[in-house]
């Protein structure tokens, strides 16, 4: 969808921002861009919807050269999303997100419907449409932000660091419903961030840049993760990288087996059989009998990270399973998740 071809930027004062990037983005996929500050990520984005023109080279969207195209034109067609939302201060909510589709001639009516739409998808209320940005939270505000880039339908989503201004938990949530979203749009995004934890997360592909504009290796996460290119890419992803590869494999082909209905520690179910706690049955675990400890039952569809967090802190070292109303469909041990843990860092790394 996206083709960027030896593309060289330059800006007049000699910084040289992107040096001979060769990237392809495919249609319907998320691309992210990473890397630290300056290494040229907001450039590459703004040289797609002619933001900025490259100094050479080529860049092609949807097979066509951007550079033939009118840059305005363009960039009514390019949804675009920047962290702080920038949204326009006096206008509400709904004539935030109708923006684009009035700028394109579709009729005051048409475009408020869209509007109202756009807010239901993107999970706010209808109320919020009549407030000003500023009466809503910063969660909120990033919400209106991806709906007025989504108002048009376009097939390209440009999203520059759209989830940095607010707080971890808003973010995950933010991420959760850009990951429901994209299952049913199916745009092409490109998403810059300096976050590794959510390129991982949100990423079809991760380009990773260093200083100069120089992109060092375009990969699947599993494939970053588990072949980091050289040294520069290694200390980008962190030191917990193999945890990280855990984070994108499920549980679901964990074997489980039955809970210990006798013997240290009992799994106590409620008459749903939802699990409710660990009880000591006898004082051979060194806690007194009858102590209850909490349990957190995983789901096949939990992450082999989220098993492996659980499994060393359960008392008992085993992992309740549960289906999608919670009732209990068995436990799972430490040892089976070590082993399948390894499994997939050996399969990310031959798969290649
Ligand atoms: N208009 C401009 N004129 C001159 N230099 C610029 C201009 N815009 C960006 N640069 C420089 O180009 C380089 C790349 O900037 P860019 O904003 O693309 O990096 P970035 O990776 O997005 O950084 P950050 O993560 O800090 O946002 C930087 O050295 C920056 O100072």
């Amino acid at each position: 969808m996206i083709q960027f071809d030896t593309v060289h930027k330059r800006f007049p004062n000699g910084t040289t921002a992107v040096h001979d990037l060769s990237l392809d983005m495919p249609e319907g996929g998320v691309t992210v861009l990473v890397g630290s500050s300056g290494c040229g990520k907001t450039t590459t984005l703004r040289m797609i919807n002619r933001m900025v023109d490259p100094t050479s080279g080529t860049i092609r969207v949807g097979g066509k050269d951007v550079l033939d195209q009118d840059a305005a034109e363009l960039r009514r067609s390019i949804g675009y999303v920047i962290q702080q939302s920038g949204l326009f201060p006096h206008r509400t909510v709904l004539d935030n997100i109708a923006t684009v589709p009035l700028l394109l001639g579709w009729g005051r009516k048409k475009a408020r419907t869209r509007a109202a739409e756009l807010l239901e998808t993107v999970g706010l209320s209808a109320d919020a449409g009549k407030r000003f940005p500023h009466q809503l939270s910063g969660g909120q505000q990033q919400r209106v932000g991806v709906a007025r880039a989504l108002a048009a339908d376009p097939p390209v989503l440009l999203m520059d660091e759209p989830f940095g201004a607010v707080d971890p938990v808003v973010r995950t949530q933010l991420q959760d419903e850009l990951l429901r979203l994209q299952k049913e749009l199916s745009k092409t995004i490109v998403f810059v961030t300096h976050d590794i934890d959510e390129a991982v997360r949100l990423g079809d592909q991760i380009a990773v840049f260093r200083t100069g504009g120089h992109l060092v290796q375009c990969a699947t996460p599993a494939e970053l993760l588990a072949r980091p290119a050289d040294d520069f890419v290694a200390d980008f992803l962190g030191a917990e990288r193999g945890l990280k590869l855990l984070s994108l494999t499920t549980l679901k082909d964990v074997p489980q087996g039955p809970a210990p209905e006798s013997g240290a520690w009992t799994l106590v179910l409620d008459e749903a059989r939802r699990p409710l706690h660990w009880r000591t049955a006898d004082t051979g675990t060194g806690t007194a009998a009858g102590t209850e400890l909490p349990v957190r039952p995983l789901k096949d569809t939990d992450s082999l990270l989220s098993a492996l967090n659980e499994s060393i802190a359960s008392p008992t070292g085993l992992v309740a399973r549960v289906d999608a109303n919670g009732a209990l469909t068995g436990v799972t041990s430490r040892d089976d998740i070590h082993k399948h843990a390894g499994q997939a860092h050996t399969t990310a790394s031959v798969a290649i």
